[in-house]
């Protein structure tokens, strides 16, 4: 099956230039100008187009159980939606139940996950500790090609990791090459401010971000990053959204530590002005944490992302629909939390962070796909257009323009975030695995066409890591006497 892109302008994250790319059996195979077709070929002319790695999402839960319910979108209208929107590739999560065996958990989500239409692949939440976590966490790290570890530090009574766990669990990351990341809040914190909000009357979504300060997320910021220094220890921390958390990092980075960051498309466009909306059931779609921040913070996050302090966008795509929101109608900490974006993200950096300037075409390909690659390990396959690469693109139109809009996405949710933004900048087809699978509009990606991506360990910044290990082993003193 061969595909030829003429035409159209590639874009990566380091150089912007004229050619026509092929596409070969699921790989690019060449990329040149004025490429003549391949018998049987596919050709497509996109003149006036951008031909970019198509993106990376590194944190999404599709049919995710949670908090009494089970996220709207699965992972065939969740993928689907990420095609629409030129995502190629999620990294979702396997987040085993207290006590639950994690390759029982890992083996659940791959049969839910069969359905996918992108490609996909998995972070593993540790949220227990025995000597069988342990253990599984090598066989999933050498056998089925997870090479990151995710620890939730707020729920608590729920999938939340104290301190021990998180001392754990990091120390075995570094023993296999694998990355921990972090969802950081600070779980006790959050639930007392939840109790005390309650007792005062204030049930609302309104209280959701009162419970969950700036402070929350800087403090839980703060000690993960303490502990994976100590133990050297690569760090990433998920969905940041607040200065202090960007203070913590920049300090770590400053100090040579590996700790990156990510950003979230609804961090940096959407304020905590929604929480105020007179319609609950519009006020309770914003619910998910950390919640969405004052406009200050946003500024932040944009420079952050721009100066490298953060590196990634993603948008911890959860789908509720209303009716599942109203199980917390009286009582906001049990609002299901999470919002949708997976359709959306590319579409919304564009119009927010290139259009305004903030980013360039090549920094927009970075955060949106080869910064995940290079941090989760997966590029060059991944999150490039380079001969070798897999064919996993979109072909963008610089001024195609839409009205985001709940009655027009993907999603099987009643509500979209982004509702009435007008964006200029839209996928108009998207490859996955050299098969056009989304194409203005049309789904033409079948279930379970997505392919399960193996993430070996050792990404190639573990080298300069084991080194620094290796100089700093401790010696004990020889006293002779
Ligand atoms: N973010 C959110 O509110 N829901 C999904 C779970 C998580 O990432 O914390
Ligand atoms: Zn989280
Ligand atoms: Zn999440």
């Amino acid at each position: 099956m061969a595909l030829l892109l003429k035409g159209g302008k590639v874009v990566t994250h380091e150089m912007t230039y004229t050619a026509d790319v092929l596409c070969e059996d699921g790989k690019i195979t060449r990329i040149a100008q004025d490429l003549s077709a391949p018998e049987g070929a596919e050709v497509i002319d996109v003149t006036g187009k951008l031909i970019m790695p198509g993106g990376i999402d590194p944190h999404t839960h599709m049919q995710l159980p949670f908090m009494g319910t089970v996220a709207a979108d699965d992972f065939a209208s969740g993928t689907a939606a990420a095609l629409a929107g030129g995502t190629t590739t999620i990294i979702d999560f396997v987040i085993p139940s207290p006590g639950q065996p994690l390759m029982e958990a890992y083996h659940q989500w791959r049969d839910w996950s069969e359905k996918s239409m992108s490609n996909y692949t998995f972070h593993v939440a540790i949220t227990w500790w025995d000597d069988s976590v342990h253990q599984d966490m090598e066989t999933l790290a050498t056998e089925y090609g997870i090479n990151s570890f995710k620890h939730f530090m707020a729920y608590k009574n729920a999938i939340m990791a104290t301190d021990d766990i998180l001392v754990s669990s990091f120390t075995r990351c570094m023993e296999l090459g694998a990355i921990a990341t972090v969802h950081a809040e600070n779980g006790e914190l959050v639930y007392h401010l939840q109790q005390q909000l309650m007792e005062k009357g204030i049930t609302g979504p309104e209280a959701h971000p009162l419970s969950r300060p700036p402070m929350v997320e800087g403090e839980a910021a703060y000690r993960a990053i303490s502990i994976s220094e100590t133990i050297g220890a690569p760090l990433y921390l998920v969905h940041c959204s607040v200065q202090e958390s960007i203070d913590a990092i920049r300090y770590a980075q400053s100090r040579g530590h590996h700790v990156y960051g990510e950003v979230l498309a609804g961090h940096l466009t959407v304020d905590d002005s929604v929480y105020q909306d007179a319609n609950w059931e519009r006020a309770a779609a914003h619910v998910m944490s950390p919640p969405f921040r004052e406009k200050k913070h946003q500024d932040a996050l944009w420079k952050a992302l721009q100066a490298g302090t953060l590196q990634t966008t993603a948008t911890d795509h959860c789908a509720f629909c209303n009716e599942q929101k109203a199980m917390g109608k009286d009582n906001f900490t049990q609002i299901p939390n999470g919002t949708a974006g997976v359709e959306e993200r590319l579409a919304v950096l564009w119009e927010k962070g290139v259009n305004s300037g903030k980013l360039t075409a090549n920094e927009f390909v970075a955060v949106t796909s080869t910064n995940a690659a290079k941090i989760f390990n997966l590029y060059p396959a991944k999150g490039a257009i380079a001969e070798g690469s897999d064919a996993d693109i979109v072909v963008w139109d610089p001024k195609g323009k839409k009205t985001i809009s709940a009655s027009t996405h993907m999603s099987k949710i009643e509500n979209n975030i982004f509702e009435g933004m007008e964006v200029t900048g839209v996928p108009t087809l998207t490859i996955c695995n050299g098969v056009v699978a989304w194409k203005e509009g049309e789904l033409l990606a079948k279930e379970g066409d997505g392919q399960y991506v193996m993430r070996p360990t050792y990404a190639p910044f573990y080298e300069s890591l084991q080194r620094r290990k290796a100089l700093a082993e401790p010696k004990p003193v020889n006293r002779k006497s």
